[in-house]
């Protein structure tokens, strides 16, 4: 039986390999995109030209070019400045669709009522909008996946995460919808998801399409991480999409009320109702991820010659 995903993407660096692996592990429906990372027309590019290289028969719809309220800025100087580490590529031949990433949500979500799964590695602008035009989407969603934000260490601001920092209010909305959500914070990524000194000369030797493909995309995402984070890359949009192909990935987690902030300058921060003082939850959420699972599934994928 296969499984239907859309993947929602700010597409740079790690999203590309993310969407790579989404193909494999599902029936990818579409891959909907969204302002975050870098310039808005760069992440449509990246988006078409991962879907080129890899021979993917998956459709690119455009979605909101904005957070719903709030200024954010974009990180060029994590992803390079167009978005996969200044690769030097050509321009992509095929198009994106011409319908909506919002209206292509809803309508899959009717087309595959109750199989489709939301892989959001990105803010939450596009599904925020879909749920707000189409209340019902609840009930006909199986599943939505988060990559999105942080216990206490955040990477964009001391608190905040970068996908729940740059649309908190759509964080917000999502989160209180009553979807079947699971979050994977960027603390948990960074312990499962970090691409050594050993893993990356590892992947450099594989020498396939994939890993030539893997190297150049996320060289400014190494640099940067080694520079300023102090280790090594962390892949937590490619980690993301393999939990939700593989739970058993998942090695602790829990279920709890979980709030972003919106206000001044704690926005983005996650807040976990950790001891249940709202008496609900709203989420699960990973504690703790295998790194060593991901790894093998990571290395299996660019080691496939496509
Ligand atoms: O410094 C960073 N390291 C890794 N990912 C980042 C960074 N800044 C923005 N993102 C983007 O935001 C999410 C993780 O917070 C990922 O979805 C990634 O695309």
């Amino acid at each position: 039986m296969p499984r239907y995903a859309i993947i929602d993407s700010d597409t740079a660096s790690d999203d590309t390999i993310a969407i790579l692996l989404a193909s494999k592990f599902f029936k990818l429906l579409g891959i909907t995109i969204v302002a975050g990372n870098v310039k808005f027309e760069n992440e449509i590019k990246n988006a078409l030209f991962t879907v080129e290289y890899f021979n993917l028969d998956v459709p690119v719809f455009i979605g909101s070019s904005r957070p719903i309220m709030g200024k954010w800025r974009t990180v060029e100087e994590v992803h390079g400045n167009n978005g996969i580490g200044d690769w030097k590529i050509q321009e992509p031949k095929i198009s994106p669709e011409r319908e909506h990433a919002v209206d292509a949500i809803i309508r899959l979500s009717k087309e595959y009522e109750g199989e489709l799964e939301i892989l959001a590695v990105s803010p939450l602008t596009n599904l925020a909008l879909a749920y707000l035009k189409d209340l019902n989407i609840v009930k006909r969603i199986k599943k939505v996946w988060i990559m999105g934000g942080a216990f206490s260490r955040g990477n964009t601001t001391p608190i905040a995460e970068f996908n729940f920092w740059v649309d908190p209010e759509a964080a917000e909305i999502v989160l209180n919808a009553g979807f079947d959500i699971t979050i994977v914070p960027w603390e948990i990524a960074e312990d499962a998801a970090e691409i050594t000194d050993d893993e990356w000369k590892k992947i450099e030797s594989i020498n396939s399409k994939a890993s030539t493909f893997f190297i150049n995309v996320n060289k400014t995402l190494r640099e940067y991480s080694k520079k300023y984070e102090g280790r090594g890359s962390i892949h937590t949009d490619s980690l993301t999409v393999t939990i939700a192909y593989d739970n058993s990935l998942i090695l602790q987690q829990g279920e709890f009320k979980i709030d972003v902030e919106t206000c001044s300058i704690s926005r983005g921060a996650m807040l976990v109702d950790w001891y249940n003082f709202s008496k609900s939850k709203n989420a699960k959420i990973v504690l703790k991820a295998d790194k060593q699972k991901f790894i093998n599934y990571l290395f299996s994928i660019l080691e496939q010659s496509a």
